[in-house]
């Protein structure tokens, strides 16, 4: 494997000091796809929030985007943050603020100046999920794909090396979920490493990468695709 973004080793999962999985042992190589599938509380929300350190992990080692996850004091957490996107099913746009100043909240929170710079870097994630003309609306005026198309531009804005989504098409119609599909392949071909949570297994047949399986406390590994 060229080098990995991500690894963890012997790791345990672990909510409310309960172990949702345990001896969990993977990687994913620079710009690679790969799906989280599992039951219905088989643990794939609780991994990627230990990938992204919203979970601790206390058994077990883990290096995201150079970071070590078993020893990431909470003030490095926003740094490890900058270095991923994070996509969610339910949008959370704030619904009080345009999509421009959606984005513009982001950048200046992770540090942007220039107002220039910041209008720029908007223009070009927009354009790059397809919504170069919608800077102005506000997030309900919107239709559902092109909300969560703003939540992957808001995602892209740092130019994540790794985006952890989870069951981002789960709320939408199997042809939107298709163009975000495409937009993903998009990212990932432009080297973005993509480690998607979803229970849609036709998606995945269209779509085929690796499969990663939560199941029955362990992580299952289909291999590389
Ligand atoms: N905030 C929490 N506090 C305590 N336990 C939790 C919390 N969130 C989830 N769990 C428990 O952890 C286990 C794994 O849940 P998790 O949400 O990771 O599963 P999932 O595979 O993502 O499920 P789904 O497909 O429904 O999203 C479940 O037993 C769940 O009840």
């Amino acid at each position: 494997m060229t080098e990995p973004i991500l690894e963890l080793r012997d790791a345990t999962v672990t909510q409310e000091e309960r172990a949702v999985l345990a001896g969990v042992t993977f990687a994913l190589a620079k710009s690679e796809f790969a799906y989280l599938v599992g039951r219905t509380g088989s643990g794939k929300s609780s991994l990627l929030k230990t990938l992204y350190a919203d979970l601790p992990l206390l058994v077990g080692t883990g290096e995201v985007a150079g970071f070590n996850l078993a020893k990431l004091p909470a003030g490095k957490v926003p740094y490890l943050r900058r270095k991923l996107g994070i996509v969610f099913q339910d949008f959370q746009l704030l619904s009080d603020r345009t999509v421009t100043e959606n984005l513009l909240f982001v950048l200046n929170a992770t540090g942007w100046s220039g107002k220039a710079r910041k209008q720029q870097r908007i223009q070009e994630v927009l354009t790059q999920v397809g919504l170069s003309g919608v800077g102005n609306r506000m997030p309900h005026r919107l239709s559902g794909g092109e909300q969560q198309r703003v939540v992957i531009a808001r995602a892209l804005l740092n130019e994540p090396v790794l985006l952890l989504a989870d069951e981002p098409t789960g709320n939408l119609d199997p042809e939107v979920a298709d163009g975000i599909m495409e937009l993903f392949t998009e990212i990932n071909h432009a080297g973005t490493a993509v480690l998607m949570a979803t229970h849609n297994f036709q998606l995945i047949d269209r779509f085929p990468h690796r499969v990663l399986t939560c199941q029955g406390g362990q992580l299952l590994d289909s291999g590389r695709k």
